[in-house]
């Protein structure tokens, strides 16, 4: 899998960075001691390519800047050609005593001539503000003529907790220290810090966010049955094909049973999927009445009309556990939280961004926002993009961002919203993040251009990979 952010890891704000280094201080650890694991940490990813070639270390004025002169001065004792070229004078604290054991050559920043390895320490968690214009021109042209380009914690020019574009050049490598940022896996920052390496220098970092994991998937019990694996009904609407690739790949997500309910039997399909005639929304509604309905996914393909609304406050009144996806989130639209808040079972939305704004409002970064829509909403959302945020409402978050760039193409979101659906069928609400990782790793595997079809195929093969 190229991993490009590793997965299974912290995510920690700034803010929340600051504090679990400051717990390691009264822990009794010194910064100094900090700062040459970081450095060491930098060192030894840099080391990989820099073996005889020219290095160039840019050293910012606060602690990031600090571990650049431990990175100059640990590469230097290797034997390299470094030169550092500093920002400032006089630092304070730890990075002042780095700044004085660097022995080697120093040039004022906006002397710094390109060489092939550049080394980013101007800025990291204390990013406050867009890059002035000289220094984002001086470190684009310094990246851009570079051979190999790897910034400490953060490339500096993003936003740490939004991933917001603040100036940041797109790197080769990004060392995180401690912890994920949300700038290494939202937005710009996502783009910009390139691929991501997990340096864990020591500082306890507990944290209720994480980069998404490979899930837990063990094969059905023994004595398991196509209902205990859960019965996923999909509801067909105006455009049965998106139904239909929701169904089928609920059926090779692990659900041991799928209903298609709509108005026309399809005349293809596999012959695993059972259809259920339902011609309008009263229909719909009595087979609702199925207990053995373990999920329910509506939305794909569904219409915007008046039946089709009706058939979406069928759903939304019955006791079943329930994927809300593309038209029945249109819909909802400002209405989402206060209409949502009432279910008792469990709701998933699997927005992509404009149907996220035209349900929930606020600013902050993606990561924020969604948090606050699944505490209101009381909804597992499903924040689709690049950077895929899900988020509970007890204020756990998971960001997937190693998709596939194929996944852009017509019907992969009612391929993700059947394997919700299958996913929380057999594992409820703690098993969505299993869908998108399912999802995003069945997208590696089908490789270049391929189509939603494609896609399902594959998602038997990732699930064979999971312990
Ligand atoms: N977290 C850890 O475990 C460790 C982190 N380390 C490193 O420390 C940095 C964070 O260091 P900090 O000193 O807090 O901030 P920075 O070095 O990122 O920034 C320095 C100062 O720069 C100013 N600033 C902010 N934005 C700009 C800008 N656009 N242009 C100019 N100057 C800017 C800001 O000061 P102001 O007073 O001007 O706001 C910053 O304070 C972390 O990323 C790690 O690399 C430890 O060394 C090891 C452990
Ligand atoms: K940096």
């Amino acid at each position: 899998m190229t991993q490009r952010i590793p997965s299974g890891v912290p995510i920690l704000t700034a803010e929340a960075m600051r504090a679990a280094e400051q717990a390691c201080f009264v822990a009794g650890v010194a910064q100094d001691e900090l700062m040459e694991r970081a450095g060491a940490a930098v060192a030894r990813e840099a080391l990989r390519f820099a073996k005889g070639r020219a290095v160039l270390v840019l050293a910012g004025p606060g602690n990031n800047g600090g571990d650049a002169y431990v990175v100059a001065r640990l590469l230097a004792e290797r034997g390299l050609d470094v030169t550092v070229a500093a920002l400032g004078g006089e630092r304070k604290g730890a990075a002042e005593t780095m700044r004085q054991r660097w022995d080697g050559p120093t040039v004022a920043l906006q002397d710094a001539e390109p060489r092939a390895v550049l080394v980013d320490g101007l800025f990291g968690t204390g990013m406050s503000r867009t890059l002035s214009d000289d220094v984002r021109e001086l470190l684009h042209y310094l990246v851009k003529h570079s051979e190999f380009s790897i910034a400490i914690d953060l490339p500096s020019g993003v936003g740490t907790d939004d991933g917001a574009d603040l100036g940041a050049a797109h790197m080769d490598v990004t060392v995180a220290l401690g912890a994920l940022k949300p700038g290494h896996v939202l937005g710009a920052g996502l783009i910009a810090s390139g691929h991501v390496i997990y340096a864990d220098i020591g500082i306890p970092c507990a944290s209720d966010c994480h980069s998404i994991a490979q899930p837990e998937q063990a094969a059905p019990a023994r004595d398991s049955h196509k209902y205990s694996r859960g019965l996923v009904l999909v509801v067909e609407g105006a455009m049965p094909g998106a139904s239909r690739l929701a169904a089928r790949s609920a059926l090779h997500g692990g659900a041991g049973y799928v209903m298609l309910a709509g108005a026309n039997q399809p005349d293809r399909g596999p012959d695993a999927l059972v259809f259920r005639k339902a011609a309008n929304a009263d229909s719909l509604a009595t087979l609702l009445e199925d207990e053995r309905i373990a999920a329910l996914v509506i939305g794909p393909g569904l219409g915007r009309d008046a039946e089709s609304r009706a058939r979406m406050e069928a759903a939304l009144d019955s006791e079943h556990p329930l994927v809300l996806d593309g038209d029945a989130l249109t819909m909802l639209g400002e209405a989402a939280a206060e209409r949502l808040y009432r279910r008792k079972a469990a709701t998933v939305l699997t927005p992509h961004a404009g149907e996220f704004s035209r349900m929930f409002s606020g600013d902050g970064g993606k990561l924020s926002v969604t948090r606050e829509a699944a505490r209101r909403s009381g909804a597992v959302i499903v924040h689709k993009g690049p950077d895929t945020v899900i988020a509970w409402p007890d204020g756990r978050a998971v960001v997937a961002a190693n998709g596939s760039r194929w996944l852009s193409t017509a019907g992969t979101g009612d391929v993700l919203a059947g394997l919700c659906g299958a996913r929380l069928a057999v594992g409820g609400m703690d098993a969505i993040a299993g869908a998108i990782w399912l999802h995003g790793r069945a997208a590696q595997l089908a490789g270049p251009a391929f189509a939603a079809d494609d896609l399902i195929a594959q998602v038997p093969v990732a699930l064979g990979e999971c312990r």
